[in-house]
């Protein structure tokens, strides 16, 4: 039997900021391994490091020590352009909040990353474009500015931008945070088709319903993995209570 390949393998991750004159690490050292294709939710308590671990992972932000690999590159020996070019080519990110241009149409905040890259005609980022956005239900939105939209709107807008270089995992933190319930839903819909067309998905989240979609569950404390649960039950209640369980044995 073959094993599965890792996509992300991140070992021995320490990170410090300078808090208050003296610098303070926050990541002790945190091994985080993810297969292509898989799934992983990462849970803890507000500042135990998750955000900092995704950027961390995502060579976003400088380690202090340890190793990131990524589709087979080393990120932490990379320069700021091959980070750049890594984070274009192989990585989507998707935030809370999508930062979309305030004056710019959907359409037109969709493409300008590809754009401004210069990937594909524009007749070919346009189709790209309409196929996602189309999939997302928000193709007869194309013309409207960010602000004549509502919230799960704007974040469908910020995943379809996510996806327009076709990236082999995307980093969510947070995608449902801002979102109703409903909406919430539909997001996590669209990130979970995608990850059972093979997109890989690292997500940090609070909410006990986006972590029962993942396969996997990674608990943070205190800049630690402390923690997994892998889910496997079909049944969405059932994953769900799981979920609730542990994060209530944990105190999270
Ligand atoms: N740029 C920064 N400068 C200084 N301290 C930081 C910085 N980023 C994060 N921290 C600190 O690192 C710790 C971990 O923060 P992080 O945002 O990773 O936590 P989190 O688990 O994602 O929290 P939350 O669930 O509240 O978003 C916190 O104590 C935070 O204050």
């Amino acid at each position: 039997m073959s094993t599965p390949t890792a996509l992300l393998s991140a070992t021995g991750v320490r990170k410090s900021f300078p808090i208050d004159g003296s610098n303070i690490e926050v990541l002790h050292g945190v091994d985080l391994h993810i297969t292509e294709g898989e799934f992983v939710a990462v849970m803890g308590p507000s500042g135990s490091g998750k955000s900092t671990l995704l950027y961390a992972v995502s060579g976003m932000d400088p380690v202090d020590a340890g190793d990131v690999h990524l589709a087979g590159t080393e990120l932490t020996t990379l320069d700021g352009d091959g980070l750049a070019d890594a984070r274009r080519e192989l990585m989507g990110f998707v935030f809370q909040q999508p930062t979309l241009l305030k004056d710019l149409p959907l359409l037109d905040n969709i493409v300008l990353t590809s754009a401004l890259d210069k990937v594909g005609t524009p007749a070919e980022r346009r189709a790209r474009a309409e196929e996602l956005m189309t999939r997302a239900g928000i193709w007869e939105l194309r013309d409207r500015m960010t602000s004549q939209v509502s919230g799960g709107q704007l974040q469908r807008a910020g995943i379809c931008r996510a996806l327009m270089r076709r990236p082999r995992i995307i980093f969510g933190d947070e995608p449902t945070g801002a979102l109703n319930s409903t909406a919430a839903g539909e997001i996590m819909d669209l990130l979970s088709d995608l990850n059972a067309e093979g997109t890989t998905l690292l997500v940090v989240t609070h909410d006990v319903r986006v972590a029962a979609r993942a396969h996997r569950v990674v608990f943070m404390v205190d800049g630690q993995v402390t923690d997994e649960l892998l889910l496997d039950a079909d049944d969405e209640e059932t994953r769900v209570d799981l979920v609730t369980r542990r994060v209530r044995e944990l105190r999270i």
